[in-house]
């Protein structure tokens, strides 16, 4: 089996749980953030930053690669890993959610879905199995089955049908692996925010028997209360010896309200896309280092953080840096960013690990939001 889960330990004031999966480029401990690597890259970092902070996985997009360069250029060139030069996990979305997200002149049918490029505007066309032969090529250790994110909100109706035709295609993802034994193949649970249909996406999935079970159509504008409720409710669906991946999740808010109810996995564009306007994660809340009243401080972005930029340089040179348009003010930004939710984990582990998960999230709400700027 090219990816198994190992449950560690069950939390015991929480649905949270300690777990490691195994994949064929290494061992992810879970509950794991993985940084997002759309294009190939995760954006400004090298992959010796992205090991000195110790991520484990990172993800990529199967959609935008497809674009560009091409899968094939990537095949050339030994599959994903040796074109970016990263040798720990990779876990390729299937392009049904950027597709829906990014593309125009979108069809969407039985067979698969035909776009418009949205970068020149060429006639492309994704199904389950062009996305698996996408995800084959680029050589990822967890792939995920090509699906439909519904937008939010939608009627009953209409993520029914949605549903129904996903639970379809994820069944001839299975039927188009070529290679089971070196990749894992994730289901995407859909079903909106209907209990009856997240129960029924969740059941028909489960019974085809796959390695892990992401939950998708989340994150897409919903309040986070209707979220979490939408986890209180699937996640009991899902089988507890295989990982639960929550897409497009999040904010440390998020990571920490998803590990209670026992998510494993959590993959978002925030820390890397809001380090690039200069605004950074710490441990008293948001910090936008850009604000004039930075100018003059030369203290570190987070006195509690002992990341390499919170070691080396001040909050007044990071904002000189951000206000020059100085492209190390990016990467000293998200180097903090990624650093501060990949050590959130770790501490969400510990605290999983002593059973004081919940007093760790209230001790984390009552600090992290004192900052105002
Ligand atoms: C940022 N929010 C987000 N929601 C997502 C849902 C999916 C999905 N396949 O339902 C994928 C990526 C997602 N990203
Ligand atoms: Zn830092």
């Amino acid at each position: 089996m090219a990816v198994k889960y190992e449950l560690i330990k069950q939390c015991k004031q929480s649905g949270a749980r300690l777990g490691r999966v195994h994949t064929p480029h290494g061992v992810i401990e879970t509950p794991a953030f993985m940084p997002v690597g759309t294009q190939a890259t995760v954006k400004t970092m090298s992959p010796e930053e992205l090991k000195a902070m110790d991520a484990h996985i990172i993800l990529s997009n199967t959609y935008h690669l497809f674009l560009r360069p091409g899968h094939d250029i990537v095949k050339q060139a030994g599959g994903l890993h040796k074109f970016m030069n990263w040798d720990r996990p990779i876990l390729t979305d299937s392009g049904g959610f950027q597709v829906f997200s990014l593309s125009e002149m979108r069809k969407i049918t039985e067979e698969g879905v035909h776009f418009r490029s949205h970068l020149n505007g060429d006639r492309k066309f994704l199904s389950p199995e062009v996305a698996m032969e996408v995800q084959n090529a680029l050589g990822s250790d967890i792939m995920m089955a090509f699906d439909e994110c519904p937008p939010y909100p939608a009627e009953h109706d209409y993520v029914k049908k949605s549903l129904e035709r996903t639970t379809r295609w994820a069944e001839r993802c299975l039927k188009a692996h070529a290679r089971p034994d070196d990749q894992g193949l994730f289901a995407i649970v859909q079903g909106g925010m209907y209990k009856d249909l997240r129960i029924q996406s969740a059941n028909d999935l489960t019974s085809m028997d796959f390695p892990g079970y992401a939950i998708g159509g989340l994150s897409v504008g919903e309040p986070k209360h209707l979220m979490y409720e939408v986890l209180d409710y699937t996640v009991p669906v899902l089988p507890a010896g295989k990982p639960r991946y929550l897409m497009g999740v999040g904010s440390p808010d998020a990571l920490i309200e998803g590990s209670i109810r026992g998510i494993d996995m959590f993959d978002c564009v925030l820390p890397t896309r809001i380090a690039r306007n200069g605004t950074t994660m710490t441990s008293q809340g948001r910090l936008v280092v850009r604000n004039a009243k930075f100018a003059e401080d030369f203290g570190p972005l987070d006195p509690e953080c002992s990341c390499y930029t919170c070691r080396n340089y001040s909050r007044a040179y990071i904002r000189h840096l951000i206000k020059a348009d100085e492209t190390f003010g990016l990467r000293l930004t998200t180097y903090h960013n990624l650093h501060f939710l990949l050590q959130l984990m770790r501490d969400v582990r510990q605290a999983i690990m002593e059973d004081r998960l919940l007093d760790f999230r209230d001790s984390f709400f009552a600090s992290y939001g004192l900052f105002d700027n």
